[in-house]
């Protein structure tokens, strides 16, 4: 593939590695609905890789099936050079896989701080006893999750309200949080589903920004489902394409604009 020159510089700038994530002929079911049909795409190190299509495509389904939620009746899952077998979500978030919901997923009577805490679940090492006791090493853990928490609120420039009780926050900000919390799992790979969804245009800036921040500094590698085409087409390095369950394209913004199955499936009828 010829590449033209900005975006050869762009990619190098970026440090887009090897291929962490590998999905070969995915197949999902529910009963007579194929959610999925023999989709394979790749995911490489430090990439912003969006999912798009129109509703009912696949895309939700296909993020469910990379956090295993959902196991796929035929096809395989390479991470990292090894194929995954019979994974949950829990084993996927060990594994450095963390993700945000379409529909946020927050404890909303909880403050913006104690939800990004549980998000540190995973990392601590303490048992329930000890942390009940509040004994010597379980405080020492704790006061490094916080440190860590803190780490996060202050990169999200959420410090005035991290003891607000999240559902006292307007919409754009309990996105926010979420991000967050999936953050505070220090995730390899970090799925978002809809991270702008329901937000007006200066928030969408916002999430844009922390979400780029997110890619650069800590080198994250993105998936993320997007409705919004010009986000879309602005932050991510490529993009594949879902249509009644099927691949229908996949490969740089650029490439993808210019699809013409594309165009019919979607672009053209947005
Ligand atoms: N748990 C489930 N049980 C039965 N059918 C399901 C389930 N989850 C998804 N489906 C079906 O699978 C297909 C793909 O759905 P999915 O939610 O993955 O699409 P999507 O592209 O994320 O859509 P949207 O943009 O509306 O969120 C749809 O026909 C949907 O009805």
């Amino acid at each position: 593939m010829q590449m033209n020159e900005p975006d050869a510089l762009l990619r190098a700038t970026r440090r887009i590695g090897p291929v962490i994530l590998d999905l070969k002929n995915i197949s999902l079911s529910f009963g007579g609905v194929k959610a999925l049909t023999d989709i394979s795409f790749d995911v490489r190190q430090h990439e912003i890789r969006a999912i798009i299509g129109p509703n009912g495509a696949g895309k939700s389904s296909m993020l469910n099936v990379i956090n295993g939620v959902y196991r796929p009746q035929q096809g395989a899952i390479i991470h990292k050079g090894q194929q995954r077998k019979g994974m949950d979500c829990y084993g996927a978030a060990k594994s450095g896989i963390a993700r945000t919901f379409q529909n946020i997923a927050l404890f909303k009577g909880m403050t913006v701080l104690d939800n990004i805490m549980t998000g540190r679940n995973l990392k601590m090492k303490s048992n329930f006893l000890m942390q009940a006791l509040y004994w010597g090493p379980a405080r020492r853990e704790e006061i490094a999750h916080r440190v860590k928490a803190e780490e996060i609120i202050d990169f999200l420039e959420i410090q005035a309200i991290r003891k607000t009780p999240v559902g006292r926050l307007p919409y754009g900000l309990q996105k926010r949080v979420e991000l967050g919390r999936a953050l505070a799992a220090e995730p390899e790979i970090l799925l978002l589903d809809e991270p702008m969804a329901g937000m007006n245009v200066e928030e969408k800036q916002d999430m844009c920004r922390f979400i780029l921040d997110v890619n650069d500094q800590f080198g994250t590698t993105i998936v993320l489902i997007e409705h919004d085409m010009g986000v879309v087409m602005d932050i991510s390095d490529r993009v594949v394409v879902l249509d009644y369950g099927k691949k229908i394209g996949d490969g740089t913004p650029d490439e993808v604009r210019s699809n013409q199955d594309v165009i019919n499936a979607y672009l053209g009828t947005h």
